[in-house]
């Protein structure tokens, strides 16, 4: 970097897609989502006109709070400089969280918790493109030092210590270049869930179920928890498509007692489930460890939910979790997430990330990467999780081939939209939401 970066502004952006008008990621506790992101545009004075790009994920009403949240946090980043702020990334996060008003809506948790996400991404995008890197680069470039300056330890020392984290980087450090190597080659393996929405006709889903087979894809994933009956009715016909040998995964979206998803899972298991996902309460520690201990060896998945690296922590001291699934914006951004992926090397818990949203899968990759780069250094039972939708909106779509994610090779964190999908789906105000509220009021 050579002049320095000073952030003169923020722009908040509350934009919504319609998904649900197709019931596309529609579930058993959410029938009908609104793919939206509170937007985040960070302003510079750099003479090219660098911006820093960053959302968090809602589905729909409600994503006027977390603008407002963002509102909130500008003044800690409006007039400061990205060099103060790269100096010490550590010391940046524990900034955005730790002002003391603020910190009293969380801490560390729901709106307040999904604004830092936005701000925070938004200023390691403007980080990466400074550098003209894409962030997963950016990252793997670090020494271990540097690396672990970036994670604020606080309330995890029991579970993973600054100094073990730094062996584990230094372990990976001389066989780095081989696994970027590989991933350039063969990509990042995905599974999809494109054809598992709740809310899609039979016939759509064997369409989708053998457009996925046709694509690659050998891991699915399905949505459960509304009915039984249901549940297995829909699972058969995919398991009559997909057939026997590819990985299926059940979604149940928190719908679930703990009794009652040992119970189902007990009838769901005929269909041969490798991981159930959501069984009930994202906060219920306890609960999930009692049903991964009764359905094994079913594993049980959760965390797009789970609102901080402290929740992460117990269900992993727990055996509660036996795939983590990290959320980009649902904790504070990639320092948490960072946090996030040391733990999980050291209980060795693969790390498969949650990205039915938008803009999540554009995120992701980017996170799973630096993972495999120089953290757990291992791909074995990892997949970044798939959707395929509204991808045509962001400058540097995620790229998907043979089912496995592409690195990205453009700079930032592949999360800028392009200012014509901001301006028709900005919410109420946009050309779509003007159109379509006053047809319905
Ligand atoms: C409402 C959303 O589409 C959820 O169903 C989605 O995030 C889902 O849980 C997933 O695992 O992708
Ligand atoms: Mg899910």
């Amino acid at each position: 970097m050579s002049k320095k970066i000073t952030i003169t502004g923020v722009e908040i952006i509350d934009v919504r897609f319609p998904t649900s008008k197709s019931l596309d990621g529609s579930d058993a506790m959410n029938p009908d989502p609104d793919y939206s992101a509170a937007y985040v545009i960070l302003k510079t004075d750099s003479d090219s006109g660098l911006e820093g790009h960053g959302l968090t994920f809602t589905i729909g009403r409600g994503n006027e709070l977390c603008a407002a949240a963002i509102q909130s946090l500008a003044p800690l980043v409006v007039g400061k400089t990205l060099e103060s702020f790269t100096a010490d990334m550590g010391a940046f996060w524990k900034m955005i969280t730790g002002d003391s008003q603020l910190r009293w809506l969380g801490p560390e948790k729901g709106v307040i918790h999904l604004a830092t996400g936005a701000v925070v991404n938004a200023v390691w995008d403007l980080y990466a493109k400074a550098e003209g890197k894409p962030l997963w680069k950016l990252l793997a470039d670090m020494t271990p030092e540097e690396l672990v300056r970036c994670v604020d330890f606080t309330y995890i020392t029991d579970a993973v210590t600054p100094e073990e984290a730094l062996a584990m980087l230094k372990d990976k450090e001389s066989t780095k270049q081989e696994r970027i190597a590989k991933l350039k080659q063969d990509g990042y393996p995905a599974y999809t869930t494109s054809a598992g929405w709740l809310g899609y006709s039979d016939d759509k889903m064997r369409r989708l179920c053998r457009e996925a087979k046709e694509a690659g894809f050998d891991h699915m994933k399905i949505k459960v928890g509304s009915d039984l009956q249901d549940d297995m009715r829909r699972a058969a016909i995919i398991r009559e498509e997909i057939g026997d040998d590819l990985r299926l995964m059940m979604d149940a979206n928190q719908k679930w007692d703990v009794d009652e998803a040992i119970e189902n899972m007990a009838e769901l298991k005929k269909f041969n489930p490798y991981w159930i996902e959501e069984p009930t309460s994202p906060d219920d520690i306890l609960g999930h460890a009692k049903i991964a201990k009764a359905i094994a060896p079913i594993k049980v998945a959760t965390g797009e939910h789970c609102q901080n690296r402290v929740m992460f922590k117990q269900l992993m001291q727990a055996n509660a979790i036996e795939i983590c699934q990290i959320d980009s914006c649902r904790v504070g951004g990639v320092n948490e997430i960072l946090a996030i992926l040391f733990m999980a090397a050291k209980f060795n818990i693969p790390v498969c990330p949650h990205a039915g949203g938008v803009g999540l899968c554009e995120y992701v990759q980017h996170l799973s990467m630096i993972d495999y780069i120089a953290i757990s250094g291992s791909l074995e039972n990892r997949i970044i999780e798939f959707v395929d939708h509204l991808h045509e909106h962001f400058f540097d779509p995620v790229v998907i081939k043979e089912g496995a994610y592409m690195p990205p090779s453009m700079a930032g964190y592949s999360i800028t939209m392009k200012p014509e999908s901001l301006a028709e789906y900005s919410f109420p105000n946009g050309s779509y939401w003007e159109k379509e509220l006053s047809t319905t009021l």
